[in-house]
């Protein structure tokens, strides 16, 4: 068997343009223009390339970009004083503070100092707990994007066995709370986890949020699920010249591609989905921040 490939990157360019009519709509009837604010503190390469593509489609979709770039050395207080200033700005509908921070700042205390409103990670802890009881939340925007491709592909996602391996804040335990949401039975696995490989056989959908350059081997699936890779690792591909690097899912593509019946492909899989999400969380929050209606089909 060879698996369908999920297109994310062409499902994530739907999503702008759904994104992209609805600002110029809430421009033309409300002269409202949503803004996102993304602060990068210190100089990760990899965050930078990320955080420069979100203010490129930012703009793309008629959204006002600020981008702060504050220096490793940044203080806590200097951090918060830059939050608390977004959070009182009516301008910026969503921020976003690229994770990791420099180790000397403590990031619950940073990200509990958005306003939830402004939230578009969905990774405060009034988030959190709003998504964990089943109430209208800012969800997070890269298992968004999964939940988005799974229900594209499946339809109803109900009674399904879905497997997600990583149980981190932003990826893994939102993921599993999301399909828990969609009727999902769904296992958590992790580093201490026995019979790893075992229990990602039953999976009818499984979800890699590890780290871990491929991983998830072919004989780890089972014949006909849908594999969706949450990886983003940076190898070195001596392939293609010295220095030169390439990127890798948590999954063995070649290997799983032969027994799923669906797979997301890195790149182009769940990445571009997570920038799309971002974005439609940003026209969410701003739709919510002037009591107009819920913007339709971008939210989960
Ligand atoms: N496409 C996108 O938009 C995004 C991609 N990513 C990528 O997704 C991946 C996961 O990110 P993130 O959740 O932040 O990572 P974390 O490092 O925070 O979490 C990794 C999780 O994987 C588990 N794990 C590690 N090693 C193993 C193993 N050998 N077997 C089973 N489980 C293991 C860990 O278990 P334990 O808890 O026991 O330590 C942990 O729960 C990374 O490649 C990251 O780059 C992340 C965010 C967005
Ligand atoms: N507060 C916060 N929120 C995040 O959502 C967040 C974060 N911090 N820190 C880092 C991770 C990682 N992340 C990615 C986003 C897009 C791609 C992406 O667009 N990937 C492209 C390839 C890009 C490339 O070539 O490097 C793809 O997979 O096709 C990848 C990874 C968001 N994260």
């Amino acid at each position: 068997m060879t698996a369908t490939i999920i297109d994310g990157k062409a499902f994530a360019a739907s999503v702008r343009e759904k994104v992209a009519a609805q600002v110029s709509r809430l421009k033309a009837d409300h002269g409202i223009t949503p803004g996102l604010a993304v602060v990068l503190v210190g100089e990760d390469p990899a965050s930078e390339v990320y955080v420069r593509n979100k203010g490129k489609q930012t703009v793309e979709v008629g959204m006002n970009s600020y981008e702060h770039k504050l220096p490793a050395e940044t203080s806590e207080g200097e951090l918060l004083e830059l939050i608390a200033r977004l959070n009182a700005d009516p301008a910026v509908h969503g921020i976003l503070v690229q994770l990791p921070l420099p180790k000397h700042l403590n990031e619950d205390l940073v990200i509990n100092s958005i306003d939830p409103a402004k939230d578009v990670d969905g990774f405060h802890i009034s988030n959190v707990g709003l998504l964990a009881t089943g109430q209208k939340s800012m969800v997070p925007c890269t298992p968004l994007g999964c939940l988005m491709m799974l229900r594209d592909h499946h339809g109803a996602l109900s009674g399904l066995n879905a497997v997600v391996v990583g149980r981190s804040n932003i990826v893994g335990k939102p993921m599993a709370q999301l399909l828990l949401r969609d009727s999902c039975t769904v296992t958590v696995a992790h580093s201490r986890t026995k019979d790893i490989e075992e229990i990602c056989r039953r999976a009818d959908i499984l979800v890699a949020a590890v780290g871990r350059p491929e991983m998830i081997k072919g004989d780890w699936v089972k014949p006909g699920a849908t594999v969706i890779d949450v990886g983003i690792n940076r190898i070195p591909a001596p392939e293609k010249g010295e220095g030169k690097h390439r990127l890798v899912g948590d999954v063995d593509f070649a290997s799983a591609a032969e027994v799923a019946g669906a797979i997301t492909p890195v790149p182009g899989g769940v990445g571009p989905m997570t920038i799309a999400c971002l974005l439609a969380n940003t026209l969410t929050a701003c739709a919510r921040a002037n009591n107009l209606p819920e913007p339709e089909g971008l939210t989960a």
